[in-house]
């Protein structure tokens, strides 16, 4: 087996509260079962970038890390990653922002991470580049004379062509990648979005899995991303969890909790969850004082302006259906900003009869499997799920809502709170399957893989 150069922007680092995201999570636990190398930002900010690379061990995992400057993580990471591609990639043009520099960080980020990592590649290496941070990452290493395989995963959705031609020079983002040899999406809906831009705008030609513009060709795939599902059950059997587990058990009594984790970002739909259980209170006078929504929600990107805002806004709308519906004896919902180790989590879930996980458009979501990982198979809560999240597309088993649509997850959740035994078990049952079959090493193994098999022609 060749070594493996896995490349992201953020290289795990656990924040101090513990909390990890998907993508960090998943690469962690793929690497520490082949070996390699990851590299990517230290996330770190220094004064002046001297090009130096710190190479750290933790947890059985290699990285090689590289600092950046104030002006490269505006213009990269707040910028272009995060402005303008993050809300474009959601299919949310209406709040996208392009200014000139973001482009110029962007690109000149790349060729920072590049540099170093061109000298680091040995010939039978297999490169894996991650996500919108770093689409042109292989076009700038075959500048370098780079010939082996490259594959890139995107872990956000693709967006459609009519949206995405709205981004200035979105020609040359996407020509740049034809120098992988393969590009990896979470569903076949983003796929076909791709395959489609390829066709329409470059004037590409299809060949089964291959896609040929201008003489270069490059192979698409769908390989949707898992958990870690061996480890994350082991998680819930620490005392962490036992702790958290005991306490929520205390302060439940008798309860009947919905639980939301979500980063705190606009594609999560966390604004409309609070209306749709807004709506659930007031269509049913019953459940008050008998059920409790948990919705943890730690902040993120915060130095972009869309971010705080939509902070803002789930303060005040969490205040005001609280200060609607709540009792001396009952607060209708729980909103914590702030983020909980995988342990927590693990009982968090396991507490939740229902999981409501409902963002407007998401590349996968991997909460949604994790609540199904963390259910007791004898006695499982119901995953309430949006049909916009990648995840739906192989876990059909769940209460598929349209997330736009309050009443809908209103009705879905009294569904879910009313399901008998048997249903909940044999949802339960074919969606624990899917999880723990498809996990992240059936990811990894796949993906690289395809990397490896794919015939290249350069
Ligand atoms: O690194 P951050 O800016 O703090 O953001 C965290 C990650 O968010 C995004 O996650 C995506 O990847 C998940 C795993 O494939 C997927 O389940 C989820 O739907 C995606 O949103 C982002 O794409 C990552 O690069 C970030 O590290
Ligand atoms: O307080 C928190 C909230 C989230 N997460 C983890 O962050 C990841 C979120 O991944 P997901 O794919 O759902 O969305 P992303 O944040 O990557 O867009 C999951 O593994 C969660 O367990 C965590 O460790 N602590």
């Amino acid at each position: 087996m060749s070594r493996l150069i896995v490349v992201s922007n953020r290289v795990s680092m656990p924040s101090p509260d513990g909390s990890q995201g998907g993508l960090a999570v998943a690469l962690q636990a793929a690497l520490r079962e082949s070996g390699g190398l990851w590299f990517g930002w230290s996330g770190r900010e220094v004064e002046e970038f001297n090009g130096s690379v710190s190479f750290e061990e933790s947890d059985g995992v290699r990285s090689a890390v590289v600092d950046l400057e104030p002006q490269d993580v505006e213009e990269y990471y707040n910028g272009f990653a995060n402005r303008t591609l993050w809300p474009l990639f959601h299919y949310r043009i209406d709040i996208a922002k392009y200014n000139r520099s973001f482009g110029s960080g962007y690109e000149r980020v790349n060729k920072r991470f590049a540099e170093p990592l061109h000298v680091m590649i040995e010939p039978e290496d297999t490169i894996w580049i991650n996500d919108y941070h770093l689409i042109p990452m292989a076009s700038l290493l075959r500048e370098h004379g780079i010939k082996n395989k490259i594959g890139f995963f995107l872990h956000t959705p693709w967006p459609p062509t009519r949206l995405l031609v709205s981004l200035p020079h979105h020609e040359r983002l996407v020509r740049s990648m034809f120098g992988y040899d393969v590009v990896g999406f979470q569903t076949g809906e983003w796929l076909e979005s791709f395959r489609h831009y390829c066709e329409n705008e470059l004037g590409g030609t299809i060949d089964g899995d291959y896609i040929t513009v201008d003489g270069q060709r490059l192979r698409a795939v769908v390989c949707p991303i898992g958990i870690d599902f061996k480890n994350f059950i082991d998680s819930s059997e620490t005392d962490l969890a036992h702790q958290l587990a005991e306490r929520m058990r205390v302060s439940l009594r008798q309860l009947t909790m919905i639980v939301g984790v979500d980063r705190l970002d606009y594609s999560k739909g966390l604004q409309e969850r609070l209306v749709s259980f807004e709506h659930l209170l007031n269509a049913y006078p019953d459940l008050h004082r008998s059920v409790v929504l948990v919705q943890v929600a730690p902040p993120s990107r915060g130095e972009v302006e869309q971010y705080r805002h939509v902070r803002e806004e789930l303060n005040e709308l969490a205040g005001r259906i609280n200060g609607m519906f709540a009792e001396v004896d009952w607060t209708p919902i729980r909103y914590v900003n702030r983020g909980y180790r995988r342990e927590e989590l693990t009982a968090l879930y396991r507490a939740a009869r229902v999981g409501l996980v409902t963002p407007l458009r998401d590349g996968m979501n991997l909460v949604a499997k994790e609540y199904i990982a963390a259910q007791d198979p004898e006695d499982p809560g119901v995953l309430v799920l949006s049909r916009f999240a990648g995840a739906a597309a192989q876990m059909q088993d769940a209460l598929l809502v349209n997330p736009y649509a309050p009443e809908e997850v209103a009705e879905a959740i009294q569904t879910a709170l009313k399901m008998p035994l048997a249903e909940r078990k044999a949802r339960f049952q074919t969606l624990r399957e899917g999880v723990e079959k498809e996990d992240v090493h059936w990811w990894r193994e796949k993906f690289v893989n395809m990397i490896e098999e794919t015939e290249t022609i350069r």
